[in-house]
């Protein structure tokens, strides 16, 4: 089952409606994004990109600098609007369906990614909910009620509010949901613990290292209950023993959660260590999706193959 579904999206920075669509027919006519800048002066952040994430996956989005990747991401909360396209969010997927329901969803070892995988994995042509509704069409309430209650995000940069205690930080989206104090602190309490961090509760971000930050930004993350969780490099300013850490976490976590995870990574590393699927931008447009080993052993082109190689 379909979590998200982009159809069709494309995204010209910063162009009008008719400087778009020249733009999109030069693409359409195969120009890459680096010979549109350079004769239209526009930036492409993504090209007719079609994809299917699934409930329950973490699902990679992987790709050299400048390839989209935070483009895509920042699509998936409305932070940005695309050009051009259709995004399908099934809004009746929670937090429980996944954790119970979703067992299903075969899953690749996490450290490995050699088990088979049994599930189809072009993701294209899976089934996609007719709950599913075009968020693109939402009006400000709507969209509000969609941050508030099916998308969470967790920075590369934390994003902790410095003034606020670790507690209060984590208890943030549930007082915005208008939950008392004693039962937000309760829930902000409980996925402290989750993350391995119980006896901080009183402590202010900057008396924390930046693992241990992260940690409070997902606790954060996941203490809305969301069942799409968009995390953006979120480890990529840790150091690499720490690093390895948080992801050995956040595995360990989606084992008992089965959330909908978008992961944002450069770092192929990671994503064949946590990516269920991984999809690999190259100048805007979306070159392949696999799993790691699907990758591997059948890479759309060089790139793909590039990343690949040294994983063989
Ligand atoms: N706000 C913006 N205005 C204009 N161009 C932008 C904007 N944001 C991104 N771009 C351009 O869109 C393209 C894709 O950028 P994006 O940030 O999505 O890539 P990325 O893969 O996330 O890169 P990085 O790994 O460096 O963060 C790049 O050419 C970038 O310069």
């Amino acid at each position: 089952m379909n979590h998200i579904q982009l159809e069709n999206i494309s995204k010209i920075y910063n162009a009008n409606e008719s400087q778009a669509q020249s733009v999109l027919k030069l693409l359409a006519d195969g120009m890459d994004s680096v010979a549109v800048k350079k004769q239209t002066g526009y930036s492409v952040g993504l090209y007719d990109v079609n994809l299917a994430i699934k409930a329950g996956e973490l699902h990679c989005i992987m790709g050299l600098s400048g390839s989209g990747k935070s483009t895509l991401i920042r699509h998936l909360n409305r932070l940005i609007d695309p050009t051009s396209g259709k995004i399908w969010v099934d809004t009746t997927i929670n937090s429980k369906t996944l954790s119970s329901k979703v067992q299903g969803i075969a899953k690749e070892n996490s450290s490995t990614a050699a088990a088979p995988v049994t599930a189809d994995t072009d993701g294209i042509n899976d089934t996609n909910s007719s709950d599913s509704i075009n968020i693109l069409e939402l009006d400000d309430k709507a969209l509000q009620q969609y941050r508030q209650n099916t998308v969470s995000m967790v920075f590369q940069h934390f994003g902790l509010m410095p003034h606020m205690t670790v507690i209060q930080n984590v208890a943030y989206g549930l007082r915005v949901r208008k939950m008392s104090v004693e039962a937000r602190h309760e829930v902000a309490r409980h996925w402290l613990n989750e993350v391995g961090l119980p006896n901080i509760e009183h402590s202010y971000p900057d008396e924390l290292s930046g693992g241990m930050q992260q940690r409070v930004g997902l606790a954060r993350a996941l203490a809305t209950d969301n069942p799409i969780l968009l995390m953006d490099e979120a480890f990529s300013a840790l150091d690499p023993l720490i690093r390895a850490q948080l992801q050995d976490q956040l595995l360990e976590l989606q084992d008992r959660l089965n959330k909908t995870i978008v992961f944002i990574t450069h770092d192929i590393d990671e994503a064949v260590k946590v990516g269920q699927r991984i999809s690999i931008l190259n100048g805007g447009r979306l070159v392949q999706t696999g799993t790691p080993s699907e990758l591997r052993d059948n890479p759309a082109d060089d790139y793909v193959a590039q990343f690949m190689r040294a994983k063989a």
